[in-house]
């Protein structure tokens, strides 16, 4: 299962204002973490709202080749019920398939320090290149085994759990990513000792991911706890209620969000969290920031609906931290294409490691339609020019949902974009061009 559609996609051009509503699919991130907290209770947990997706298929794929059983609702495929294998043993001598789900490569190799065999790690080409080494170490430190088949540090590899996962201290340089730390945290409950985990290294992104990690662990029912740049994990049960409702996957709600200020207008969406773990509920926030106006809509049922409204005017950010919030970062850089002042996006050169160099790639895109982009050591420096300098183009996306709504929101503003392979959308989004398309009326 690669991505290889190279057609084109004509983004479409906004020639008016918007009014739309746009309804968001289930939170990647969300869904994920309790794909595998499920998986390690005992108990069968239905997830309601389930983002049904590339990289959710992989996370469940990964998970049914250990031998945990997903049904979907025959009715309804984003209801799925979760089964842990009977023994809450993990099926050894498997193979996983992460794609390029950073999330996939990340979470599962922790489940496999409790499988009965070694148990393989592979993805799309793509993948090779993202890093591993950090989380792999912490495992290595938990007594697993890791033979590489590439470059060391990288996927593919076994990993061959230890006799018995007893646990004890690690400490891990995860300024690469949150995703090290979250996917230590995620399998360390079934270690007999539990888990005391320290992050060596100068910077942490994406800290919202990590207390994401710690709530959904402690609905789970774990003892977790943050005491500087260390966490403590208590051996105990996981599991997960009955029943478990998905919250929209709020950096998904950033293109269309974003889209209002391009193009003028308003987008709402619906069931937007109270409270939120989502570094995506940072957003309203910065688009207030960049001159749109929020609202927030109570329905009746309780549920509220966010409105973002803007008469096209963006302002710049200056210089601006978004290492909370780095994967919303390609939507910013959109939106600051259009802005009245320059910005430089700080915090985030980890994006060198996302689904592509996420930083090389959108200074090149923006370059591409005739705007001015450079890299800084630690994020991207975006400067606004003239309308009359931006022009269409073949965007390039690089495999990356994100590059591609990228190119579908500077293409509500710059005639004639297209975009390579717009499909690759499909790894957070089931129907991004039907969601868009309908967006524009
Ligand atoms: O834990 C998660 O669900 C994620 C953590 C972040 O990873 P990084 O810390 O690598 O940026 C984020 O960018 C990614 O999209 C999802
Ligand atoms: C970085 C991202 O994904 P992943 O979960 O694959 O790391 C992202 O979705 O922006």
């Amino acid at each position: 299962m690669t991505e290889t559609n190279e057609s084109l996609w004509r983004a479409p051009f906004a020639a008016e204002p918007l009014d739309a509503t746009v309804t968001i699919p289930g939170s990647k991130s969300l869904s994920n973490r309790y794909l595998v907290l499920a998986a390690m209770g005992t108990k069968p947990v239905t997830l309601i709202g389930l983002l049904r997706s590339r990289d959710t298929e992989l996370m469940m794929g990964a998970l049914e080749a250990l031998g945990v059983s997903c049904v979907a609702d025959a009715d309804d495929e984003t209801t799925v019920v979760v089964t842990p294998p009977e023994n809450g043993v993990f099926r050894g001598g498997s193979s996983v398939f992460c794609g390029l789900a950073g999330t996939v490569m990340r979470f599962v190799p922790a489940l496999a320090l409790y499988a009965d065999g070694p148990v393989h790690f592979d993805g799309d080409k793509q993948s090779y290149q993202r890093p591993m080494g950090p989380l792999l170490e912490g495992l290595r430190q938990l007594g697993a085994r890791i033979d590489f088949e590439g470059e060391p540090g990288h996927l593919p590899f076994t990993l061959t759990p230890p006799e018995q996962a007893v646990g004890g201290s690690v400490s891990i340089d995860s300024s690469g990513s949150s995703q090290f730390i979250s996917g230590l945290l995620l399998g360390a409950p079934k270690l007999g000792g539990g888990l005391r985990l320290t992050h060596t290294g100068e910077h942490l992104p994406s800290l919202p991911h990590i207390r994401m990690t710690m709530a959904d662990l402690g609905a789970a029912g774990v003892d977790v706890r943050m005491d500087g740049r260390t966490w403590t994990v208590a051996h105990g049960d996981v599991q997960l209620l009955p029943q478990v409702v998905v919250e929209p996957d709020l950096s998904n709600a950033a293109p269309f969000l974003g889209a209002a200020l391009i193009a003028g207008g308003t987008v709402r969406v619906p069931n937007w969290p109270e409270r939120t773990t989502q570094p995506g509920g940072l957003l309203p926030e910065y688009l207030e920031h960049m001159g749109a106006t929020i609202t927030i809509e109570e329905m009746p049922n309780g549920a509220r609906t966010l409105g973002v409204t803007s008469n096209g005017v963006i302002h710049g950010l200056g210089d601006f931290d978004l290492s909370a919030a780095g994967e919303i970062a390609p939507s910013l850089a959109a939106l600051l294409v259009f802005a009245d002042a320059p910005t430089s996006l700080t915090g985030i050169g980890h994006l060198r490691g996302h689904e592509t160099n996420r930083l090389e790639a959108l200074v090149t895109e923006i370059r591409r339609v005739g705007g001015d982009a450079d890299e800084l050591a630690d994020g991207i420096a975006i400067r606004p020019v003239g309308p009359e300098r931006l022009h269409g183009a073949v965007m390039e996306t690089y495999a990356d949902h994100r590059m591609a709504t990228f190119a579908a929101m500077l293409g509500l503003r710059i005639r004639d974009i297209d975009v390579v392979n717009v499909e690759t959308t499909r790894k957070t989004i089931p129907d991004f061009v039907g969601l868009w398309s309908s967006m524009l009326g």
